[in-house]
């Protein structure tokens, strides 16, 4: 199989877990990059089944937008049951990095209000030790080279990511050649680090269910206790 064929293998079942929980009245959380876009192209043909979704970023807006689904704003809904969203790599407790597509700001609040998200992700992101791909963090621009200098000392390489603004209007800087033992401690520096908006790390508020695509069909992980 492709990795473009794991990928729709993944957002296929995560639609086939929401859909014996969906109502008229439930709004979905999702998420930005490919592997979501194949979860939004296999949501839609349910859209009568639900009331809408909240985006992660203005691209997943446009594509639910295309399918007719109603986006509305976070703001305006009480709460989520889910969120759906892929991720660059994951590690056995389910903690994430995130932030590739430069969205990881709203996909860790809407992950945030979620009771429950579901990752979804080709085998290649499942890996022992997070850090092999270089950690996103979303910066506010004047402070982007403070926030480099004081990531140096944590021992991380960052790297501007040229050419980038986020939806907020803000910078990434990707952290290279960091082994991350303690992915909720290195979230926690990260985040005390004056100018950061937010890291690509999600440890605090890791995925609850991970469904991995491989070539023996979807692999089902859920988050333990660690
Ligand atoms: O965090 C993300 C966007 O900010 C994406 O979930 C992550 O980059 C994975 O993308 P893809 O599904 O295209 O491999």
């Amino acid at each position: 199989m492709t990795q473009d064929e794991l990928k729709q293998a993944v957002g296929q079942a995560a639609v086939d877990i929401l859909l014996p929980q969906l109502e008229d009245k439930s709004v979905i959380g999702v998420g930005t990059g490919s592997t979501a876009n194949f979860f939004i192209d296999a949501l839609a043909r349910h859209k009568g089944n639900f009331e809408g979704a909240v985006a992660s970023s203005e691209a997943t807006a446009q594509r639910l937008k295309q399918h007719g689904i109603p986006v509305y704003d976070l703001n305006s809904v009480a709460g989520l049951d889910f969120y759906v969203d892929g991720a660059d790599e994951a590690n056995r407790h389910l903690e994430l990095i995130k932030g590739g597509g430069a969205a990881l700001t709203r996909e860790k609040i809407v992950a945030a209000v979620a009771r429950t998200f579901i990752c979804i992700a080709d085998e290649s992101k499942l890996v022992t030790t997070l850090g092999e791909f270089p950690l996103p963090v979303e910066v506010i621009p004047m402070a982007r080279s403070h926030v480099a200098r004081e990531i140096v000392k944590l021992g991380g390489d960052p790297v501007y990511r040229q050419g980038v603004v986020t939806d907020n209007g803000n910078v990434i800087l990707d952290v290279h050649n960091m082994q991350i033992h303690d992915p909720r401690g290195l979230e926690e520096q990260l985040n005390a680090i004056v100018g950061v908006v937010c890291n690509g790390l999600f440890a605090a508020r890791p995925a609850d269910i991970l469904l991995l695509g491989t070539a023996e069909g979807v692999q089902r992980m859920e988050r333990t206790a660690h």
